[in-house]
């Protein structure tokens, strides 16, 4: 593999500009692709991205673009764009060339029509390429004003994980290398899930010792999971599983935390999405995450009410009830459903 110098992000929203910022800290040539022109151009005039990143202005140099072929001689590319958009931007990227370069998949979602993880999207759309995920505790503004933090970077090679980890470094940004690629996305993909519960619990003033248990039962579900498809403990237990979960279930940063919120106000989903503010990648993975677990005989409970809530099918109240019913068991049966 050669050595990572040229990166380019795909994806001009607040996690792509945050990505992008990091690899030019890091000494990365950085080429940010964004869909929207005007964020291409707020960038290059005034250094800023105002839409996604309000308040924040930064030195670094990125070279913004709205041609995707402006990325074709990347030694790297990271994919930020929201989950259900992967499939999308990776046939766009095919048109140009067969990348046989690390691709960083940066979002955390399951993609909803064929209940695959993005990094099996991502061998499908682009055999060459070498799949790559980053996720951690991260919030995009945190990340983009230096705020510190650390985060998974995994790759089946260890060789490109750990050159992947040294690229992306920077002061206030420690990757660690792992070769849990599916365990890396585990951990993003339902942390989503469970934040809009623990988001709900608060909106509906149930307290702080509610919130804590149903982040550790939580936390239970994405093992669970994580476990069945074959991933890592260390993962699980690590950055991209406990350590995100943590983040997410329990600040008002997060946007899926806060869409939990109003739902536990008494908003109704449907509203919410129509709507079309901040993104929470957790409404649109909740029902694929349950059926991904039915595949492979794992129940999801706090999943699945959230699933069932989003579709307008039960109420916060009623979720309660269920999960509150269910039969009792040992803690210790908690990795067998
Ligand atoms: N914001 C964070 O703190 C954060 C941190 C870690 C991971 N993530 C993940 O990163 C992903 C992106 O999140 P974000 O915060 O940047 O979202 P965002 O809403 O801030 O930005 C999304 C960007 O994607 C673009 N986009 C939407 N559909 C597109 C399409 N079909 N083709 C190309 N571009 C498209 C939008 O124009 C926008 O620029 C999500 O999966 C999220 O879970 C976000
Ligand atoms: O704002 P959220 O809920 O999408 O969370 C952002 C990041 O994933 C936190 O690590």
């Amino acid at each position: 593999m050669r050595s990572i110098n040229k990166t380019a992000v795909l994806g001009g929203g607040a996690w792509g500009t945050a990505l992008a910022l990091t690899a030019a800290r890091a000494g990365r040539q950085v080429t940010l692709w964004a869909r929207d022109p005007n964020v291409v151009s707020e960038i290059r005039s005034r250094q800023h991205n105002p839409r996604y990143l309000p308040g924040i202005t930064f030195d670094e140099k990125i070279e913004a673009t709205s041609d995707l072929r402006d990325v074709g001689s990347a030694d790297a590319l990271l994919l930020v764009t929201p989950a259900q958009t992967t499939r999308e931007t990776l046939r766009a990227l095919a048109e140009i060339g067969s990348f046989a370069v690390p691709i960083v998949l940066c979002a955390k979602g399951i993609e909803q029509s064929s209940g695959k993880l993005l990094s099996q999207v991502l061998s499908e759309e682009l055999p060459d390429a070498i799949p790559a995920v980053l996720s951690g505790p991260s919030f995009a503004d945190d990340v983009a004003k230096g705020l510190p933090t650390a985060v998974t970077v995994a790759c089946e090679n260890s060789d490109a994980a750990e050159m992947l980890a040294i690229a992306m470094a920077a002061p206030s940004f420690r990757p660690y290398a792992s070769t849990d690629v599916t365990g890396a996305q585990i951990g993003g993909a339902l942390k989503n899930v469970l934040a809009i519960a623990c988001g709900a619990v608060v909106g509906r003033k149930l307290g702080a010792s509610a919130q804590a248990a149903l982040t550790a039962r939580g936390f239970a579900e994405l093992t669970r999971l994580g476990s069945a498809l074959g991933a890592q403990n260390e993962t699980l237990t690590g950055l991209s599983g406990l350590g995100d979960l943590v983040l997410t279930c329990s600040s008002t940063q997060s946007r899926n935390f806060r869409f939990g919120i109003e739902l536990g106000e008494g908003r109704k989903a449907a509203d919410l999405i129509a709507e079309g503010g901040k993104l929470a990648e957790g409404a649109h993975t909740a029902k694929v995450a349950v059926e991904l677990g039915r595949r492979h005989d794992v129940e999801l409970p706090i999943c699945e009410v959230v699933a069932a809530i989003i579709s307008g099918s039960l109420s916060i109240d009623k979720a309660l009830t269920t999960l509150m019913s269910r039969p009792l068991k040992h803690e210790a049966e908690s990795g067998r459903n």
